[in-house]
């Protein structure tokens, strides 16, 4: 998921380093600020994002589905990003799901709010307008939100069915979730558009699989509840964010704090992804598809092979825009290792194991609370240190 809040004074400045009369980029990767410098010859790196078609994805040939597999991991290697066309989610449910979105946050503030996420240890629920700051140059990220996502008591989830457990975890008091009582429609629309958006990611999780060469099932018990967030968002028109790079922002420069992410967009674009030479590529909306995008698990898993490419969303455009992203995480109780085909284990060093075995639910909380300070959960658990921290923090 999005993160990370840091105060700008974490951020390092360009003066620490040489060449001041260089241009940078700003952004939060991992959970501090950075920054990367902007080269002005033309690009080598990626000018574009490729789209790869995924009408044969249930094709019953395994070359078939290896075809698509190597495409994706061609892109993941080069851009962090793709689209996807033919992913097989109805129009007809993209259509009602941006009406749901248009209603949703036309509502009063007030019925909003009653599902503001500081009402929820999990940090789900309504945010409204620069609540999140994720470039700490600019006044807030001008954007309203709505998070939701995996829940082990939700029975539109199923935690018992999917996973064979008695029950869900018994020190589970709460639904992760909140939903505001006067918008019943809303959580209804919201689990319609999850009931397709989740199958499509775990289909993509088994073709990432066979990408690095596996087989197509060896993620699977990664993937057996995985967290989950689900994240409507509403910008509305900023003119001042074409001004200048310190200019109005929908949502900050960042990478994303997933392990893989489906961005549903509608027609407005304002999506800039950051390429590795510090240009910002457009990523336009194109009809019929989703942009996928890798996030800060996988690339850990992939030793960096895919990179969790920056992006930020400025709506230059003069019409309000909406958009859903869908972000993909393993479960909170997978320790999760980079692969062995990312790395040599020989002494010449030329491609080293760059990170540890973690925990996910660990490396979660470490990141989100960090970045929601002033969130009661952040403050309840203030004076406990960080390497006490479980994830079960955001249960009760
Ligand atoms: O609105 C978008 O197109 C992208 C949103 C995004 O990057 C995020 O929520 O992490
Ligand atoms: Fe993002």
């Amino acid at each position: 998921m999005a993160e990370v809040l840091a105060p700008a004074s974490s951020i390092t400045q360009p003066s620490a380093v040489p060449g001041q009369d260089k241009k940078y980029v700003y952004f939060h990767s991992g959970s501090e600020a950075t920054y990367r410098e902007v080269s002005d010859k033309p690009s080598s790196s990626f000018t574009s994002i490729p789209t790869v078609d995924l009408a044969d994805l249930d094709s019953g040939s395994l070359e078939t589905r290896q075809w698509i597999a190597r495409e994706i991991s061609d892109a993941c290697s080069k851009c962090g990003f793709f689209y996807i066309k033919n992913h097989g989610v109805p129009e007809a449910v993209i259509q009602q799901t941006f009406s749901l979105l248009r209603r949703f946050f036309a509502l009063d503030h007030d019925v909003k709010m009653e599902a503001h996420v500081q009402k929820n240890p999990a940090i789900r629920g309504y945010e409204p307008m620069l609540e999140t700051n994720l470039d700490p140059r600019t006044k807030g990220d001008i954007k309203e939100a709505f998070t939701m996502g995996d829940c082990y008591l939700e029975p539109e989830q199923d935690y018992t069915g999917k996973t064979g457990a008695p029950g869900p975890p018994p020190h589970v008091t709460q639904p992760q979730n909140i939903w505001p009582s006067a918008a019943p429609w809303w959580r209804e629309g919201l689990y319609a558009y999850y009931a397709h958006v989740l199958p499509l990611s775990l289909k993509l999780v088994r073709i990432f699989a066979l990408g690095f060469g596996l087989d197509e099932n060896a993620f699977d018990s990664m993937f057996r509840f995985p967290i989950t967030g689900m994240r409507p968002l509403h910008y509305p028109p900023t003119p001042g964010a074409s001004s200048t790079e310190e200019g109005d922002v929908g949502l900050g420069a960042h990478s994303d704090f997933s392990w893989l992410t489906l961005v549903l967009q509608d027609d407005v674009p304002a999506l800039e992804v950051l390429n590795q030479d510090g240009h910002w590529v457009d990523a336009p909306p194109a009809p019929g598809t989703f942009v996928c995008n890798v996030g800060q698990y996988l690339e850990r898993q992939s030793n960096g092979r895919y990179p969790a490419t920056v992006h930020r969303v400025r709506n230059k455009t003069g019409r309000e825009r909406y958009s859903l992203p869908f972000f993909l995480t393993p479960g909170p109780e997978v320790d999760l290792e980079v692969l062995p085909s990312c790395y040599d284990d020989d002494d010449d060093q030329a491609n080293p194991k760059r990170y540890d075995t973690i925990n996910v639910g660990d490396l979660y909380i470490r990141r989100v609370l960090p970045a929601r300070k002033k969130h009661p959960t952040s403050t309840r658990y203030r004076d406990v240190p960080q390497g006490q921290w479980s994830y079960s923090m955001l249960l009760s």
